[in-house]
């Protein structure tokens, strides 16, 4: 997909990952608009862009994805400026193992509200151009991470949901590719929650493990991670499947397709 004027949604987009996923986007002519609870941080960032990129081509919504109202207005308040969506970047997630429900309703409620959200704007039998969404999940979306395990299975779930949906889409017509982006370790604010109580709770007594897994698999730095989701989005042949970055690179995990399960399209 040729990125220069389409528009994207990335949420989580003030820091971390999402900043890195927005930024590639402008850098390659895309239309950003970031939805974030962070309001300061969302401000900075977003004037950072508009001195870089330009002030038409970046928009930022105070957006909490738990929130049905304010992830739908600020889905809507997109389209009506930039005229339609052509990307969506589900990249919002936490850890918190003590209030697993809050991690609950952000790494997976929040993926799956994005994804029926963008669905909404983007499918062909609404109107919509089609286009791509990008679901952040995680190497441990794949495999255990034993410290964390509400988180790990949230990320399972990004990786089940985005599977049947990418089907789904197939089926419908809908004319969006879905696919999963699954990490390891990145060197961002997350990572220092690790080492947290509140957060790892009854866990954080297991450092030893978290030592051995970051020893195992080291740590990323956001442009590697950014590398794999640029190639992610221009690369359209592979709707369900999900990207494995690792400090060796990155490559594609080989899931069966909508074709292998003869799941023919409508149209
Ligand atoms: N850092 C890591 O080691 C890895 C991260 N990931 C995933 O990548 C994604 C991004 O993580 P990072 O950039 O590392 O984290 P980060 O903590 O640096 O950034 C997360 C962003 O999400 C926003 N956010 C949090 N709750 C939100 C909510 N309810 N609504 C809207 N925005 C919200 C925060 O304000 C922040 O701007 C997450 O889904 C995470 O699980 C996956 C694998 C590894
Ligand atoms: C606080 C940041 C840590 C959590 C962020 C994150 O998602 C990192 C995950 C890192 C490692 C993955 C954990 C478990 C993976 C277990 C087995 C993977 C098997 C698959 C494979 O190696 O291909």
């Amino acid at each position: 997909m040729a990125l220069s004027g389409k528009v994207a949604v990335v949420t989580g987009g003030a820091q971390g990952l999402g900043k890195g996923f927005a930024e590639i986007l402008l850098k390659n002519g895309a239309k950003v608009s970031l939805f974030d609870v962070n309001e300061d941080l969302g401000k900075a960032t977003t004037a950072a862009f508009e001195k870089e990129f330009g002030t038409d081509n970046v928009l930022f919504y105070v957006c909490d994805v738990t929130s049905e109202k304010q992830f739908k207005d600020a889905f809507q308040r997109t389209v009506q400026t930039f005229g339609g969506i052509d990307i969506v970047c589900n990249n919002a997630g936490i850890i918190n193992e003590v209030d697993w429900e809050k991690t609950v309703d952000i790494n997976l409620s929040g993926v799956i509200k994005g994804t029926y959200l963008a669905m909404d704007h983007m499918k062909k039998e609404n109107g919509g151009r089609g286009g791509v969404i990008i679901n952040i999940a995680s190497l441990a979306g794949l495999g255990p991470f034993p410290t964390c395990p509400v988180y790990t299975a949230t990320k399972y779930g990004v990786v089940g949901f985005s599977r049947a949906m990418a089907m789904a889409s197939v089926a419908a017509g809908y004319g969006v590719r879905i696919n999963m982006l699954c990490p390891t370790f990145v060197r961002t604010a997350l990572l220092n929650t690790l080492k947290l109580e509140e957060q790892c709770g009854q866990f954080q007594k297991l450092l030893e493990v978290n030592k051995t897994f970051l020893e195992s698999f080291g740590i990323l730095e956001v442009s590697d991670v950014v590398k794999a989701f640029e190639n992610l989005v221009l690369d359209e042949s592979q709707n369900g499947a999900a990207v494995i970055v690792k400090t060796e690179g990155f490559h594609y995990v080989k899931f069966p397709t909508a074709e292998d399960l003869q799941i023919k399209s409508k149209q």
